[in-house]
């Protein structure tokens, strides 16, 4: 593969209901959409999740374009790549910049899945052909919070996750697990508590729930160890792991007994791939994280969540969750709880410049 020409669209939608977790809430949504073309017209399709200011990670969007515009761009054109692996070690001068990293990577992994001829599932080792979805609900009145449960069971959701914080977690799971005894849930603390939380944390062991997921800070893997050796619910790590050497470190320290993976945060499919291999070897289930993204992210979420470790259902759901009308066609939908894996060529789903241009804000070709 040769890329000819890389395009940056940045664009911006409102979420058709805010998304609030511990650390805030995100009403309007920009993305910067990554398209890559090689001198055959093939086009491959990215996204970068990060988000306009820095709550969930230190990037934004603005952080990002520069590091794409001004170390990427032309170390990328006009060189041949055999493999989208090779882009690992072509980042390597940039440190961390995750989002920025895979927001590249993946538009050259969607087309050199369409050099190929073959789906990016079909690309990556992919072994489903329909993956299990999940939903999030935002922390909310316990009214809204139990109505949008319903709603979301009655869209045939295998599983659902909510997001809590220190007074929001005991007292509404109580009022959920009274409604919905058997129902797969889970939690999400985004950094909200400490080690001084141990006897909180404890508490929510009754509710039988799948996972807590990054109940303490961002940056620890020694403090998960610790609370994970007093309670019973498995601790899941989010915001912790940015690259397979956290994976692994926080594996061998028993930090956690889950991993999220999320193709941005840890800098592209290539390194996911890597995370997901040493889970399964240690038996460490994995699931997609969601970055509130658009659908071409979605789609890539889709390929990878079709890899065997996957064995949990993921933050993966419809378009009509969060937008009015997404970027590609036909737009992902959740079918008795499932999303199919497209056998279509790359991301296996149209990408609507229609669409994407009604929303564009800036854009720029290089
Ligand atoms: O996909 C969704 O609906 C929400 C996924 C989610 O929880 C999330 C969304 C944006 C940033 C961080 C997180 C998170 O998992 O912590
Ligand atoms: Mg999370």
């Amino acid at each position: 593969m040769k890329i000819k020409k890389i395009t940056l669209h940045l664009i911006e939608q409102r979420l058709l209901s805010p998304f609030v977790s511990s650390l805030g809430k995100v009403d309007f949504r920009e993305s910067i959409l990554v398209e890559v073309e090689d001198y055959d017209g093939l086009v491959g399709w990215g996204e970068v999740v990060a988000f306009s200011s820095p709550w969930y990670t230190e990037e934004t969007i603005k952080t990002s374009w520069h590091i794409i515009e001004d170390f990427f761009v032309k170390s990328l054109l006009y060189e041949e790549i055999e493999h989208p692996n090779e882009l690992q070690s072509r980042f390597q001068s940039v440190k961390r910049n995750q989002m920025a990293k895979a927001g590249l990577e993946i538009a050259i992994w969607d087309l050199y899945a369409k050099v190929q001829g073959i789906s990016l599932s079909n690309a990556i080792g992919g072994t489903k052909d329909k993956i299990e979805s999940g939903v999030v609900v935002s922390i909310d009145t316990f009214e809204r919070m139990l109505g949008k449960i319903q709603v979301h069971i009655d869209e045939g959701y295998k599983r659902v996750k909510i997001k809590i914080k220190p007074g929001q977690d005991y007292e509404i799971l109580k009022e959920i697990r009274k409604v919905y005894p058997d129902l797969s849930l889970m939690v999400d603390a985004n950094s909200a508590y400490t080690l001084e939380d141990i006897e909180r944390l404890r508490a929510l062991d009754e509710f039988k729930l799948m996972m807590i997921e990054q109940p303490l800070a961002a940056d620890d893997i020694i403090d998960h160890a610790k609370l994970q050796k007093e309670i019973m619910t498995p601790v899941c790590l989010d915001e912790s792991i940015v690259t397979y050497e956290d994976a692994r470190k926080a594996i061998e320290m028993g930090s956690c007994r889950v991993i999220n993976l999320k193709i941005g945060r840890v800098g592209g499919i290539s390194e996911a791939i890597k995370i997901h291999n040493l889970c399964l070897e240690h038996h460490i289930p994995v699931w997609c994280g969601g970055m509130l993204e658009t659908g071409i992210s979605r789609a890539h979420n889709i390929a990878l969540a079709s890899l065997p470790g996957f064995t949990i259902p993921g933050d993966i759901s419809a378009s009509s969750r969060y937008w009015s009308q997404d970027v590609i066609k036909p737009e992902v939908i959740v079918e008795n709880g499932y999303i199919h894996v497209p056998k279509e060529a790359g991301i296996g789903f149209e990408v609507d410049r229609i669409r994407i241009q009604q929303l564009t804000k800036m854009k720029k070709v290089f």
